[in-house]
């Protein structure tokens, strides 16, 4: 990573005109209106729909993992919107395209300098504000239990049919038919979901939105997009496109990832949301090589990556039948260049949607090679990792894209409960990929360069690397100092220097980063604390996780973040105030090392006064106060934090009980 960092500018203005421009599907994904609020994912829609890319060739899909009539709702709303408020950012010029950041930046963030004054302007302003009240009242008035015609009451998240609509007016007021083509084709695909098929998660939505888009608009390039993911900057598509238009990469280019970044950081970022040393020092790293990894959100993709290499062997129908499964339709559309005749422009005939339905239901992906070999894979719950891995081994590049201004601005976890959710799963997902058949260190060192393989080692396998080593250190040495037992080399030996060496070019290293990523001490305080409370919570569920998927006792899970703004756990989030209201699960182990930690460096402490053996000891006592400073957060929590989200006895009570049990056993032996 630290090789040959790369960091990439472009030029739009060299692109062709509009009318050469591929088209391009945008996916974005939801499940759960209950944490991820539907008018927050319309806001997402919209600023999709109005990127600066030409209407026509624009097509937004979203795959509605939980059937819910909220989010069908939503959609005709935003889509009513949108043809108000792209017309608005059009000729305004408005870079912010998100209505919700738009209408809620202070005035000087606007980006219409040259309009502000204008009384067209401002009178327009006001109108659009005015809709936008209207469309946010009815979006959020719609309960989460109030049913439509097409959705009945008992479907529930886990079992409902298949559902897809392409948004249009007749449900609400005629448009004119050039009106409508100003705006992007619009389509809401709930795919079907029964509790006896395993859907696979985000990866099995976007699938489906890969077949359900083959036959409707069948774009050969596709931007990918969590539900929470607005788009901040309208170039992106621009931008991005400049790398898909480069003749020198053009033919092995598979995505062009940006990162990820977040409208809700908090100058005390406690939990490490921004993501900092992965969007900031491994994936220019990893640039330098054959670029980044596939990140799940922000990236624009080319759709025939993802078909695998059965459309290069030529087209033997059985073979792509058994590979892409029986849908006529479908196969027709991976022809490039394809579309389909039972659509013309904004409408879609009902055999078209009769066919999109089958390609959305549960059995079609049966006996198919979907998930395996084509489309997003199944194999790990992170999914986005082991999809770019795969791509990559098979030849393909990508490219790191970080402008100033962030492209897409997503909702960042506030609460360590979520840090703990997020932390597990993706430690649970790469691990899986890290002790699989496909480990990079064999399966990719076969494939990719050696460094690269190496680089894809280190994430899959990074939880499992961290989660052992920081067991060691939080417990031996301290179980040892509680025994009077030396572990470390005198302060008088040479070794002694050795060790301080490590320890502080570690250090150093880590501080050198930081600073060079715009971070401050803080934020390297903030960063080795989460490290070590990590290592010892998530790290080591999500490799246990892993493991067990591996013998077969566990199934695959992905539980979602949540997105919904809660007043309490922001306040907390922004004065730098862990939010402790967690599973105990999660928390007792941390717990246990920071009584342990406590314990032995008082016990310690007193039996080297009385032996009078600093010399051999100290570097066990020094360990034990770096984790404690380090952590004093989770000790403030413990003790002198009286409010809520406190560390509750519950917590406190089991962790003494096995540190005492850890302790008792140590003094026997
Ligand atoms: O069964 C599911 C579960 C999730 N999602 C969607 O997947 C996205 C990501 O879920 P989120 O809860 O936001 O997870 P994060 O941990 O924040 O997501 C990161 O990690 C995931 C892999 O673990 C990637 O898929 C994401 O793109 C990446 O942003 C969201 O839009 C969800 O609506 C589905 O569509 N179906
Ligand atoms: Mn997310």
């Amino acid at each position: 990573y630290r090789w040959h960092p790369v960091s990439r500018t472009v030029f739009p203005e060299r692109l062709p005109e509009d009318d050469k421009l591929p088209a391009i599907d945008v996916f974005i994904c939801t499940v759960d209106p209950g944490k991820e609020p539907t008018f927050e994912v319309m806001n997402t829609v919209l600023s999709a729909m109005a990127l600066d890319y030409p209407a026509e060739k624009l097509n937004v899909y979203l795959s509605d993992d939980g059937g819910a009539a909220v989010t069908l709702h939503g959609m005709r709303e935003a889509w009513r919107f949108a043809k108000s408020w792209l017309p608005f950012c059009k000729k305004y010029g408005i870079k912010t395209r998100c209505p919700k950041a738009y209408f809620s930046a202070s005035k000087d963030d606007d980006d219409d300098d040259s309009f502000a004054s204008s009384d067209e302007f401002t009178a327009d302003r006001q109108i659009i504000q005015e809709k936008y009240k209207d469309f946010k009242d009815r979006v959020m008035s719609f309960g989460e239990d109030s049913v439509l015609e097409e959705t009945n009451s008992n479907i529930t998240g886990g079992d409902h049919p298949a559902l897809i609509e392409v948004i249009k007016d007749n449900s609400y007021e005629e448009a004119p038919k050039d009106e409508a083509n100003e705006i992007p084709l619009l389509v809401y695909v709930s795919r079907e979901k029964r509790p006896s098929h395993p859907h696979h998660f985000k990866a099995g939505a976007l699938n489906v939105l890969l077949r359900v888009s083959g036959v409707i608009s069948n774009s050969p390039y596709l931007l990918v997009l969590d539900c929470d993911m607005y788009c901040n900057d309208p170039t992106s598509a621009r931008q991005a496109m400049c790398f898909h238009f480069d003749p020198n990469i053009s033919s092995s280019l598979a995505f062009v990832q940006f990162p990820q970044r977040f409208h809700n950081i908090s100058k005390h970022d406690i939990y490490d949301s921004q993501l900092r040393s992965a969007f900031g020092i491994l994936w220019p790293g990893l640039d330098g090589l054959k670029g980044p990894v596939l990140s799940g959100t922000g990236f624009y993709i080319k759709r025939n990556s993802l078909y695998g290499d059965s459309i290069q062997k030529g087209y033997n129908l059985t073979d792509l039948k058994d590979t892409f499964g029986l849908s006529n339709e479908f196969i027709n559309s991976i022809r490039q260049n394809y579309k389909s005749n039972l659509m013309s422009y904004g409408s879609v005939s009902s055999m078209l949607l009769q066919e999109t339905r089958i390609l959305a239901s549960c059995d079609y992906p049966r006996h198919t090679k979907w998930g395996e070999e084509v489309g997003f894979l199944y194999h790990s719950v992170a999914e986005d990792f082991f999809t770019g891995f795969i791509l990559h081994c098979k030849g393909w590049i990508s490219v790191y894209l970080n402008p100033s201004r962030p492209q897409f601005l997503g909702t960042s976890i506030t609460s360590l409960s979520d840090l703990l959710i997020q932390g597990t799963r993706w430690s649970s997902g790469l691990v899986e990929v890290g002790i699989s058949r496909f480990s990079p260190l064999i399966y990719g060192t076969l494939r990719m360069s050696f460094l690269e393989s190496l680089c894809y080692a280190e994430i899959s396998l990074f939880p499992l690397l961290y989660c052992l080593p920081l067991w060691c250190f939080a417990t031996i040495p301290q179980l040892c100092l509680l025994n009077g037992i030396s572990l470390y080399p005198k302060v008088s030996s040479s070794f002694f220097i050795v060790f301080s060496f490590i320890f502080l070019s570690a250090i150093s290293k880590h501080l050198y980063e930081v600073l060079k990523s715009a971070g401050s001490i803080n934020t390297l305080v903030y960063e080795q604390r989460l490290w070590m409370m990590k290592s010892v919570s998530t790290h080591t569920y999500g490799s246990l996780d892993a493991v067990m998927k591996r013998i077969g006792v566990r199934e695959a899970s992905f539980l979602p973040t949540n997105k919904a703004a809660d007043e309490e756990k922001l306040k907390l989030y922004q004065m730098g105030k862990f939010d402790f209201k967690t599973s105990p699960m999660l928390l007792v182990p941390m717990v246990t090392v920071i009584i342990l930690n406590m314990t032995s460096i008082v016990v310690g402490v007193i039996r080297i006064i009385v032996a009078g053996k600093w010399d051999s000891m100290v570097v066990q006592v020094l360990l034990s106060s770096y984790i404690l400073v380090m952590n004093s957060a989770i000790i403030e929590g413990m003790t002198t934090r009286k409010d809520n989200a406190c560390i509750p006895l519950s917590v406190i009570v089991p962790s003494t009980v096995t540190m005492e049990t850890l302790f008792a056993y140590t003094l026997m032996k």
